[in-house]
């Protein structure tokens, strides 16, 4: 089936929120495009929910304050107790910590001062200084390794930070600059335990890539001849990391000191934990070679690996800090020009990578949680590649099982199975007023016609039949969608819900995977398409699943 749409000013574009109140079906042949926007500002024209809002208890009252205070000599033991363990590179850490600090400050400074030459006064932004979400996110891009993980921790977990720092450390970019050769070639040497030509016959001194934890350079192996990649972790980042993590960590616990409520938000255990557990996951890559091998397990199993393939690793010269793996050729699955030349159909190749991706959900041991645009590429051989598995999430079949309900539900608008869907994967102790929770809901997603919006046309020409067949979708621009998302959250947080990370890593990986859709597939609706296979009917097939 071929597929055009007319642009209008934008991307053609389909929603993953397809809006069907709002198909418009043209005659055949007629193109036809219509934008509407409408009165959008959505910070003051708030929705109403019925939800009542936990009051939080004072956290000063007399009873608490005592409580509070008793605390303190376990706090203050636990901070000297980390800057211990933290040691001299705590110190090193704090410098560069400072110079990064005012080389935002003097940004900062830079436009309050263009801000107060203006006559209007100074904006919201400005005034929350380094705090507000475009500098704080500045200052984690300059911290480097840890904060730039951070940052994409909160962007990727909107269940735990306000919408707006969530929307801002979208931009967060893991980019830093290369490590000269000579030191990646010591490390090479030191990890392989031999000459580096004994086991390369080439390695490209110019990296592919260079990010905040590794560089990536190209290289050849000798005897077999093959083409590799050798991921190598830059030096000192494990002390960087501990530097900073125990920095993230004492902060916590003053936060949690401060204010008891941030433990029952489970920023303590949750987020630090969190954050601990997966980015020193990342820094070992015995574990990433682990996660590629059952990624690749499960595609041979499944008879899939015609379709679609990740990188083989080379154990034999791969260790903690070097994975040395299959080099793949192919482009990034956004880059819509170079698709075209490899393949007739963008579309299906889509749609491959969609199934696949949710196959592996539950078929597989872990799923990839971070296939953004760098990491799912069209090879030459138009097998669908899957890269980096630094960044993978587990699902438990009860959650997919609710999240399939989910996400059947916002296709349907039935918002009463919403709402039982979002009940049975947040973790509450109380009980919810379902209906009400469904009325909210409801709200929201009525909401998105005061979106700035627009309807694309698309044309789906049927190649068997010749016939053509004209369908139009509302489309709401990819910021929005994030804001849409966050009130749902917000609405399930306001009936006490907190839903687990893997929530979060599904919805941002829907929103990637969204982005594809409108460049591949305009008129494609990922959620009600017959071609794939979101309600995984391949469960038990293959016996890894997770409990
Ligand atoms: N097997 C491979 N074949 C070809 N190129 C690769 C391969 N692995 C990595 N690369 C290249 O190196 C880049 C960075 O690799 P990777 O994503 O694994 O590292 P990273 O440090 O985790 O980066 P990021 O977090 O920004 O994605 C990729 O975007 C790709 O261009």
């Amino acid at each position: 089936m071929a597929v055009s749409a007319v642009r209008c000013g934008r991307l053609p574009i389909t929603p993953f929120f397809h809006h069907h109140r709002h198909p418009l079906l043209l005659s055949s042949g007629k193109d036809y495009s219509l934008r509407r926007r409408r009165l959008n500002n959505r910070g003051s024209k708030r929705l109403i929910f019925s939800a009542r809002y936990s009051q939080a208890q004072d956290p000063f009252s007399s009873r608490r304050l005592q409580d509070t205070l008793e605390t303190l000599p376990k706090l203050v033991e636990d901070i000297v107790q980390t800057s211990i363990n933290t040691g001299p590179r705590g110190a090193l850490r704090l410098a560069q910590g400072i110079q990064a600090f005012l080389g935002v400050g003097s940004e900062w400074l830079a436009d309050v001062s263009k801000s107060t030459n203006s006559s209007v006064g100074l904006p919201t932004q400005l005034q929350l200084g380094l705090l507000s979400p475009l500098y704080l996110r500045r200052l984690f891009e300059r911290m480097g390794a840890t904060y730039i993980k951070l940052g994409q921790f909160i962007a990727s977990a909107p269940t735990l930070f306000p919408p707006e720092y969530v929307q801002e450390f979208q931009n967060c970019f893991d980019r830093a600059p290369a490590v000269p050769f000579e030191h990646i070639q010591k490390i090479l040497r030191e990890e392989l335990g031999r000459p580096i030509d004994s086991v390369y016959e080439y390695v490209d001194s110019t990296p592919i890539a260079s990010a905040s934890i590794a560089q990536v350079h190209g290289a050849r192996l000798r005897g077999s001849h093959e083409d590799v990649v050798i991921k190598v972790l830059k030096p000192g980042i494990e002390d960087v990391l501990v530097a900073d993590l125990n920095f993230v960590y004492v902060v916590a616990r003053i936060l949690e000191f401060l204010n008891p409520e941030f433990s029952r938000t489970s920023l303590q255990v949750g987020i630090v934990k969190d954050i601990r557990e997966s980015m020193l996951e990342e820094v070992d890559f015995y574990k990433e070679a682990a996660n590629i091998e059952s990624f690749r397990r499960y595609l041979e199993a499944m008879g899939l690996t015609q379709q679609a393939t990740a990188p083989k690793v080379y154990q034999y010269c791969s260790t903690q800090r070097v994975l040395t793996m299959q080099r793949l050729y192919g482009v990034p699955l956004t880059d819509l020009d170079s698709i075209t030349s490899l393949v007739s159909n963008p579309e299906s190749s889509l749609i491959t990578a969609l199934n696949v991706w949710f196959g592996s959900l539950l078929a597989c041991e872990s799923f990839h949680a971070d296939v953004h645009a760098g990491n799912l590429w069209l090879l030459r051989d138009g097998r669908i590649g899957f890269l980096d598995f630094g960044i993978v999430g587990r699902i438990s079949p009860k959650t997919w099982a609710a999240m399939e309900v989910f996400l059947a539900s916002i296709a349907t608008e039935e918002y009463e199975s919403m709402a039982s869907a979002l009940i049975e994967m947040g973790a509450t102790n109380k009980d919810i007023d379902a209906e009400a929770f469904a009325r909210d809901l409801e709200k929201i997603f009525l909401s998105i016609q005061d979106l700035d919006t627009e309807i694309v046309v698309a044309t789906a020409r049927e190649t068997t039949t010749k016939a053509t067949a004209v369908s139009a979708n509302l489309v709401v621009d990819e910021r929005q969608m994030n804001a849409l998302f966050l009130d749902v959250v917000r609405v399930s947080e306001s009936y006490g819900l907190r839903f687990p990370r893997e929530f979060a890593l599904l919805m941002k990986q829907l929103l990637y995977f969204d982005r594809y859709t409108r460049l591949l597939a305009p008129s494609l609706n990922m959620l009600q398409d017959q071609r794939i296979s979101i309600v995984s009917n391949r469960r038990s097939k293959y016996g890894d699943g997770v409990n």
